[in-house]
């Protein structure tokens, strides 16, 4: 089985141009083939609050009506994208931007109103493997945002985090994947206020632990749960880890479900 890299960046390191070219530096390195994922929540953040539109986060996903969705559309699949891609090509890098409608790489439903409705958010239904494997396999590094369709001719706002998941998932069929969601910090920290204190295995059983004595907060928790889930769906190694970091063998922390 050949083997893949798959790498989320997260928005800080989006948002600070010096991080993100390291960053960009740190994905070259990494030999074979590779996909890029990117979020880019703070960048929309902005721009919706300078076009007067409202900002609703529910534990770290965005409530996204019409307005929102218009800006998630420009700022994710055009601005953070183009310029993500433009960069890769100036390293000699051969960079494919993409959204889930693109190839109709992945395919998403409009999320059930329950007790919320979050509007334009799409949960992934398919991932198209034969696809994204055959741009791999023409030598392209696809690059997604966070960006799906519903086949029905609308896009849906979808977290960066959870593509990255569900990419790995699909591809550990025939690939030996590692997946790599990387972030401003070492990695998953023990005690918040120590930078240097990143645990470095965390299992299944211990995160429910994790998060009723609060180790980890906020966006931290969706990030671990969507990485247990490619773990315990063949994904073979998956860890979070810092964005200078990801050409390295393995460092951060490792997740591994059971
Ligand atoms: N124990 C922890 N260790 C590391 N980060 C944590 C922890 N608990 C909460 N966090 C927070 O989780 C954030 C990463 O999640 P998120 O904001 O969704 O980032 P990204 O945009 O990289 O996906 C970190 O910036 C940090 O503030
Ligand atoms: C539904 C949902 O919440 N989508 C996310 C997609 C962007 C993202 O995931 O960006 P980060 O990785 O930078 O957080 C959002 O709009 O914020």
């Amino acid at each position: 089985m050949k083997s893949i890299s798959i790498i989320k960046i997260g928005g800080k390191v989006i948002n600070d141009a010096a991080k993100l070219s390291e960053a960009l530096d740190s994905f070259c390195k990494i030999p074979g083939g590779k996909i890029l994922i990117h979020g880019g929540g703070s960048e929309a953040s902005s721009m919706a609050k300078k076009m007067d539109v409202p900002v609703t986060m529910i534990e770290g996903r965005r409530i996204t009506d019409d307005a929102m969705l218009e800006i998630v559309t420009m700022i994710y699949a055009g601005k953070v994208n183009k310029n993500i891609v433009a960069q890769l090509q100036a390293r000699n890098c051969n960079a494919l931007g993409l959204s889930g409608a693109d190839g109709n790489t992945i395919e998403s439903v409009r999320r059930p109103v329950k007790e919320i409705d979050y509007g334009n958010v799409g949960d992934v239904k398919n991932v198209n493997g034969v696809a994204i494997a055959n741009l791999l396999k023409g030598g392209f590094v696809p690059v997604f945002c966070a960006l799906t369709h519903d086949g029905k001719g609308n896009m849906l706002n979808t977290n960066a985090d959870t593509i990255a998941s569900e990419i790995a998932k699909t591809l550990a069929k025939s690939y030996q994947v590692k997946l790599c969601y990387t972030f401003e910090l070492k990695g998953v920290l023990q005690n918040f206020e120590d930078k240097n204190s990143v645990i470095p295995l965390i299992k299944g059983d211990e995160f429910q632990d994790m998060k009723a004595q609060k180790v980890v907060n906020e966006g931290m928790i969706p990030k671990i749960h969507n990485a247990l889930e490619a773990s315990k769906n063949g994904v073979q190694k998956v860890f979070i880890c810092q964005y200078s970091n990801m050409n390295q063998a393995e460092t951060g922390t490792q997740l591994c479900y059971q």
